[in-house]
């Protein structure tokens, strides 16, 4: 007879089911017939084979009626995480994205920006943001109004999120439409303390400088002092575009490039992320390498502003950490699978325009939309894969739904259940929130959510 490991805290879930995710040696691990325990904490206690029941539930605790099965053709895989998108921008997404990136600040997302100083509209438009991104977890950018709302309903929702309060100083399109140093170290500081009295367990700050175009020296000193005091993370965005890298040299005369920028005012660290990158020289990839610091690729956005189109496979042989951003509203969808679909068109249209080019798996892709958005987040502890120890973020996929966004085939069946791989790759490529059964974060079920909240 074999013995069982030593009596544990029992745990308060357990799933039984097939199980995908990734770790650093593997983009994908599936799991087959697994069974998962999530303590009362929210972590992950064990993952073992369900020939293993009778010992796991002698150590942790529970019996075979407490278990949840999952059905034959579902899985689950880590959440989904958006390094980047503004939730201040959510009203526009899908529309005006007929310029390029500096008219387009100026044309569009400033004057509506400019809308949060009424309460009503930044309630609306964050209660909006915050249900209908609940299957992920984001950064979020909110206006330099009225920023307390986003935090709140995060974490009334029992979203996940890095918030960040955005500033500038610079702002000759919108002239009313930014703040003086002082005044955007004082709301930074008062937004990262009401944040961090107010002690939510999911929700954190995140110091965010638009970028270098739109903050002086003396701004981005403030800005990265806050970040060094409080220990906190960084988000910002570095060369999105020629023009805007150009304008970068222009004011920022004595620095070597645009990371320098960041680099010699504190602002680039391991907890840093900056958006986009897609002109970033070798030299400026090595400073990112050397301080930890990571880039969050957005080819929605890339593409929609005729940006440009990042070289991911470059950036991962520098070894600079990656995650996805959906970038909204720079790009048109709020949807991580439509992040994980772009960054794949991008990586081909790269291989078309040069045929070495060594295109992106999809599995390497499914990857960098969950452990490397953790990793990019300084956050690889907590979550991103179905480690023990880590939090259980978990989305439940259910590929075969009535009148479902694609279809599956006798040949994707063995007996009753659908082969692994063949449901991941479907959900990817064609997959929708009809497709997502349950969202966990931290092990608690989160969607489907009340709506009387
Ligand atoms: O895609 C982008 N969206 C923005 O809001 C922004 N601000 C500076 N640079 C930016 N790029
Ligand atoms: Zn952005």
């Amino acid at each position: 007879m074999t013995s069982c490991a030593e009596r544990s805290a029992p745990v308060a879930r357990v799933f039984r089911g097939t199980f995908m995710h990734s770790s650093g040696s593997a983009p994908l691990h599936i799991l087959e017939d697994a069974l998962l325990g999530v303590n009362e904490q929210g972590k992950i206690s064990f993952v073992g084979a369900a020939h293993e029941v009778d010992c796991l539930s002698k150590t942790w605790g529970f019996s075979s009626s407490q278990i949840k099965e999952l059905g034959p053709q579902e899985f689950f895989m880590p959440g989904l995480i958006d390094t980047h998108i503004h939730a201040s921008q959510y009203s526009y997404t899908g529309t005006a994205l007929d310029m390029p990136l500096l008219q387009w600040l100026n044309t569009y997302t400033f004057p509506t920006e400019a809308n949060y100083k009424d309460l009503n509209f930044s309630k609306d438009v964050y209660t909006k943001v915050v249900v209908s991104w609940c299957e992920k977890f984001c950064f979020l950018a909110s206006r330099l109004h009225n920023f307390c709302s986003l935090f709140f309903f995060s974490d009334k929702f029992g979203q996940r999120a890095l918030v960040g309060k955005v500033c500038m100083d610079v702002n000759k399109a919108v002239k009313h439409y930014k703040e003086t140093p002082e005044q955007s170290k004082k709301e930074t500081n008062r937004f990262v303390h009401e944040l961090l009295r107010r002690n939510y367990p999911l929700v954190m700050p995140i110091v965010t400088p638009r970028f270098a175009v739109s903050c002086s020296p003396q701004l981005l000193s403030h800005l990265g002092d806050i970040a060094k005091n409080n220990n906190l993370h960084i988000q910002s965005h570095i060369s999105e575009n020629k023009e805007e890298v150009n304008l970068v040299k222009e004011l920022f005369p004595s620095c070597q490039s645009y990371t320098e920028v960041y680099r010699k005012h504190n602002l680039l660290t391991d907890k840093t992320v900056m958006a986009h990158g897609c002109h970033l020289t070798d030299s400026e990839l090595k400073l990112f390498r050397d301080a930890g610091a990571a880039i969050s690729h957005c080819p929605n956005s890339n593409i929609s502003l005729c940006s440009g189109m990042l070289d991911v496979r470059r950036v991962l042989k520098s070894k600079v950490k990656l995650g996805l951003g959906t970038d909204v509203a720079g790009g048109y969808s709020p949807s991580m699978l439509d992040a994980i679909r772009r960054a794949l068109d991008t990586s081909k249209a790269l291989k078309i325009k040069d045929p070495q080019h060594e295109t992106l798996s999809f599995e390497e892709v499914f990857r960098l939309a969950t452990l490397g958005g953790s990793q990019a987040l300084c956050l690889e502890k907590k979550t991103g894969s179905f480690e023990v120890g880590k939090d259980f973020d978990a989305l439940l996929i259910n590929p075969l739904v009535q009148d479902g966004p694609f279809d599956v085939f006798p040949d994707d069946i063995v007996g009753t259940v659908i082969k692994a791989e063949h449901a991941l790759h479907p959900f990817d490529s064609a997959g929708d929130d009809r497709n997502i059964r349950e969202v966990y974060i931290s092990g608690k079920r989160v969607v489907p959510f009340q709506k009387s909240l």
